[in-house]
């Protein structure tokens, strides 16, 4: 593993009061000092606005292991098809023959009169799509609900997963060819598959942004992945840019199908006074190479908006890949609780884990460009994967890869080569180092391939006033402390400490190269 390089970035060139003051033209909303936005910010974000699922812990077993889950209301039901037995190969027990599954089927109006009776009104706002024809994936977002009922032939597709939640709760699931699940007070459901071997759904939230360029292109060169959206945020540049960006590099990539959603223009308290690091990624955000304006348009949603759609469409299928500050998930998160429990995960750059920051020794850049966004996705107990710049400083692209980009008859390392040289230009007067750091690319291979980093799991809090606005201290757990505590009863995120940087280096050029 490479050591960790770090220096600190106090007085670098970005660090003025011009900085530190400028506005987005495009916005006109009134300001407010630092000081009051924290203070309503402890108010918004005290012990009642925090979602807390109630459980009770039961044990539920099958004739092949036995899992201690937590669950509400939990009651087994082992299904078998009475009508097509056959025997399990190992365990020689009768178990449900399985027949292929039709890649669509339908229901006519009577059954599904009929199936609406019959599951409890908890779930019905689940169930009741107005889905009268489904494939594999919109099967699973509702089967899970109506399995114990023998009418639904359940066999015929529960084959393709093992594990069905609620919640986040493991309810039932498949073993041995027999499966079980249970009907409790559900109102939404994640489930996980094992033999669909079907691309990862990926909303980037980015800041385009030279390494946002870099880790949009390497995600349209992802098998393992399919992006679905683009939302945009301030932070390497004010939100109207980033907006245009994204859309600009989507035409360079032919992928005008993909939609970009604005983000906001104001911090989630509202701030007009933010920080952009134009100074890394030059005024317009990409090496100053005077792009043309893209034709293309953005859709009419907000970015909070159009999270909380996806999320409501694939429950638990979407990965968040967030490039820039928090605000636009903290706002989707505002909108609707319950995102929280529906996207899939969200696997962020953000944070400093016990190590200086790079816009002052106490914060990283993303999240010092909103600290109570980021500290309310921290603690809202959704799935996050955080990956700091103790990560990503040691994950370096050095000169000489560079060449070999511009070298490339690859169309993104070709666009990528030409705005990078800003991008060492900048590493080499703030670091002195003849290299860059691929922080945007490191996060989004965390989501197409986790394990190319480790992690380990904890609390993790955001300060969000005084000289360490911005800090983000993680809490291993393994203290009971004697007086409660502001990381009391919080919800656990995985953090990234260990990186194959070679490995991560590699499949970025690789990608890029042979684009
Ligand atoms: O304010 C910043 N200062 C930096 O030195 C710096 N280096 C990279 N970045 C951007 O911020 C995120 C990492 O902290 C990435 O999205 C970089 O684009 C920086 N932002």
């Amino acid at each position: 593993m490479v050591p960790n390089v770090f220096k600190s970035d106090t007085d670098g060139p970005w660090f003025n009061a011009e900085n530190q003051n400028a506005q987005d033209p495009s916005v006109e909303v009134e300001n407010r000092e630092d000081d009051s936005s924290a203070k309503k910010f402890k108010d918004a974000n005290g012990e009642e606005s925090n979602i807390e699922i109630e459980t009770v812990e039961k044990t539920m077993s099958s004739n092949a292991e036995q899992t201690t889950d937590k669950v509400e209301e939990v009651e087994i039901s082992p299904i078998v098809d009475p009508v097509d037995e056959t025997k399990n190969e190992e365990t020689q027990e009768s178990v449900p023959a399985i027949e292929p599954m039709p890649e669509t089927a339908t229901r006519s109006e009577e059954e599904d009169e009929g199936w609406r009776k019959e599951i409890s009104p908890e779930v019905r706002p689940l169930w009741l799509g107005e889905t009268k024809a489904w494939d594999r994936n919109t099967i699973i977002g509702f089967s899970f609900l109506y399995v114990p009922h023998h009418r639904f032939q359940s066999t015929k597709f529960l084959q393709d997963f093992q594990d069905v939640f609620i919640l986040g709760q493991r309810i039932g699931g498949s073993l041995n060819n027999q499966w079980f699940a249970t009907l409790g007070g559900a109102t939404e459901a994640r489930t996980t598959s094992t033999s669909m071997a079907e691309p990862k759904k990926i909303i980037i939230d980015t800041d385009p942004g030279i390494d946002d360029a870099m880790a949009i292109f390497l995600a349209l060169r992802s098998p393992e992945i399919t992006v679905i959206g683009l939302t945009t945020i301030y932070g390497n540049v004010y939100t109207t840019l980033a907006t245009r960006n994204a859309l600009h590099l989507l035409e360079v990539a032919g992928r005008t199908d993909i939609p970009v959603a604005e983000g906001s223009h104001v911090s989630y308290m509202k701030a007009t006074k933010l920080r952009v690091a134009d100074f890394v990624h030059g005024v317009d955000g990409l090496g100053n190479q005077n792009f043309p304006q893209p034709k293309s348009k953005p859709i009419e949603k907000s970015a909070a908006e159009y999270l909380v759609d996806q999320a409501n469409l694939y429950p638990g299928e979407i990965t968040v890949v967030a490039l820039g500050p928090l605000t636009n998930i903290a706002l989707a998160i505002q909108l609707d609780p319950t995102f929280t429990k529906k996207i899939g995960q969200i696997v962020l750059l953000g944070g400093a884990f016990a190590v200086n920051g790079n816009v002052n020794p106490a914060s990283e850049a993303n999240i010092f460009g909103d600290p109570e966004a980021a500290d309310i996705v921290f603690t809202s107990g959704a799935d996050v994967v955080a990956v700091g710049i103790n990560v990503t400083h040691q994950v370096i692209m050095k000169d000489s890869e560079l060449e070999n980009m511009a070298e490339s008859e690859g169309k993104f390392a070709k666009y990528l080569s030409k705005i990078l040289d800003y991008y060492f230009s900048y590493h080499r007067d703030a670091y002195s180092m003849n290299g860059v750091y691929l922080h945007d690319p490191t996060a989004l291979l965390a989501a197409v391939n986790p394990s190319l980093m480790t992690y380990t799991e904890g609390i993790v809090r955001v300060q969000t006033t005084g000289i360490t606005r911005g800090l983000t201290l993680f809490f291993n757990k393994q203290k009971r402390f004697n007086e409660a505590t502001e990381w009391n009863n919080k919800p656990t995120v995985k953090v990234a400490v260990t990186v194959d940087a070679p490995a991560v280096v590699k499949l970025v050029m690789d990608r890029l190269m042979n684009s």
